[in-house]
């Protein structure tokens, strides 16, 4: 089942005084499960083709099509609520919300989605042991270290059953060891649970670990694989 359909999508930023075509022309479909790898060299498009894909930006042609919903037929307020239900966020700069502790940053998405507290609050629990944080849960963000608050935004991400996950430079503020130790988790949930993951890198461990690699050079779409990888 495809998750996502882009047509060719084009991007142009300043367009009144001096164009920068960000992305000229990007097609590409994904199907779920997948765990994708969008690459390329510093302004080439990364973020700004997520940032569509996402609905948190709107091409300047082209269509997106989510779970077989066109993007541009949204109205803001129900672009929002598409957003809240069928796409997780995980950004390079974590985006906790500094005053929540861990269990209340992974609680809120669904406390706005209208669940129960003992829904809630045993999901965020399932959450953070499948991330690894288990006794971390009342913790607030600066008591964590980096590793730690991206695997809560990864938690965050998953808690309201998105449709996919878009991570924009996940692991750009992380060292090895939480690097890997994020991406292991990432594979686990796309393993297991079947989560569909598309995120944005230059790192190339990352990139090693994704089993499809679409690379951008300035704004369009130069190469799309298939990787064989070590079990
Ligand atoms: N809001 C904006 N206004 C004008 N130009 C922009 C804006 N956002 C991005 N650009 C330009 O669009 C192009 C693509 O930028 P984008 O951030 O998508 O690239 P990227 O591949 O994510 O880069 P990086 O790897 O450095 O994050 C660049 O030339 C950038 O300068």
């Amino acid at each position: 089942m495809k998750v996502i359909e882009a047509k060719n999508i084009t991007k142009v930023y300043n367009a009144d005084k001096v164009p920068v075509n960000a992305l000229r022309g990007v097609s590409f479909s994904v199907d779920k499960g997948e765990f994708t790898a969008i690459v390329g060299p510093s302004g080439c498009g990364k973020s700004t083709l997520l940032n569509i894909v996402g609905g948190l930006d709107s091409p300047s042609e082209g269509e997106i099509t989510i779970d077989g919903k066109d993007l541009s037929n949204l109205k803001e307020n129900k672009l929002i609520d598409f957003r809240l239900n069928k796409i997780g966020f995980v950004f390079q700069s974590y985006n906790l919300i500094p005053v929540l502790t861990a269990k209340e940053n992974i609680s809120l998405i669904m406390e706005l989605q209208g669940l129960s507290k003992k829904a809630r609050d045993d999901r965020a629990m399932e959450l953070l042991k499948a991330v690894g944080l288990e006794g971390k849960e009342h913790k607030k963000p600066s008591e964590l270290s980096g590793g730690q608050q991206q695997r809560v935004a990864v938690a965050r991400a998953l808690a309201s059953e998105p449709s996919f996950i878009l991570a924009d430079e996940p692991t750009a503020n992380l060292d090895s060891v939480s690097t890997n130790n994020l991406l292991d988790i990432m594979a686990e949930m796309n393993r297991e649970k079947g989560t569909t993951f598309i995120f944005s890198t230059h790192d190339q461990r990352v990139i090693n670990k994704a089993r499809r690699v679409i690379k951008l050079d300035d704004g369009l779409i130069v190469s799309d694989d298939n990787m064989v990888l070590n079990p």
